[in-house]
């Protein structure tokens, strides 16, 4: 008798972010990741508070989930949800994985993150818990070095991307100071950003 395989399961990558704003560096980031782990699809999942960052002004969650909306509109293989900003309360990636598990139980799951914040990720909660959620992709990032700090090395891959120097923060000081940020961010994130008056005060 040959062996039993189930169905195949759908390759579904997560990638999760304050998106303050979003920029091209986290758009190239998911798409090489889901090119080399031939994901059928990544979901990008704006933070409702992201507790790490509670000593810094966040923007309105309304505000970061619209222009991950407009980042991604154009390629079907994105998409945007809600669970974590319509949870409430902080945002723990323990809590986004097991949601996105019951509503895609067709799925194995691909957390997608930068090298500086997978060299934290022992910082975050039930940390034990996370690698058995998912498998977790660092990406490269300038300025940071890919090295795994102790993580399961069976949970855990690690992924070149084209470097992109940008950061939010950066994206944020630049308009504070009235510098462009266009060609950082998607087109219709700098008309966003200009519309809604955001940025204009450096905090
Ligand atoms: N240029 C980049 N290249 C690769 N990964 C990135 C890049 N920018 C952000 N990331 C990763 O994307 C994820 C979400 O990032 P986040 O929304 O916090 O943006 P950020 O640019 O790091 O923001 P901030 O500058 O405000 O800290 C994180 O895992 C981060 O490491
Ligand atoms: O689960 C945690 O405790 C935890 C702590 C810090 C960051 N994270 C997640 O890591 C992702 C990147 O976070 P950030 O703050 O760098 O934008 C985002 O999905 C966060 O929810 C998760």
């Amino acid at each position: 008798m040959g062996e039993q395989t189930g169905p195949v399961k759908r390759r579904l990558g997560v990638m999760g972010g304050t998106f303050d704003p979003v920029h091209h560096g986290h758009l190239v980031a998911a798409s090489e990741v889901a090119s080399q782990f031939h994901l059928d699809e990544v979901v990008f999942v704006p933070t409702g508070q992201p507790w790490q960052k509670s000593h810094k002004a966040v923007s309105p969650a309304e505000d970061r989930y619209l222009m991950t909306v407009i980042a991604t509109a154009s390629n079907p293989q994105f998409s945007v949800s809600r669970i974590d900003i319509d949870r409430g309360g902080p945002t723990y990636t323990t809590d986004t994985l097991r949601d996105l598990r019951a509503l895609n139980d067709d799925a194995d799951l691909f957390f997608i993150t930068g090298a500086d914040a997978l060299a934290q990720i022992l910082t975050w909660r039930d940390t034990d818990e996370l690698f058995s959620l998912a498998h977790f992709i660092g990406v490269t990032r300038p300025g940071h070095i890919l090295a795994n700090p102790g993580l399961p090395e069976d949970r855990v891959s690690f992924v070149e991307v084209p470097a992109l120097a940008i950061s939010s923060s950066d994206c944020r000081s630049r308009v504070a100071e009235g510098e462009p940020v266009w060609y950082l961010v998607p087109d219709g994130v700098v008309r966003y950003i200009d519309k809604r008056k955001l940025y204009r005060h450096s905090g």
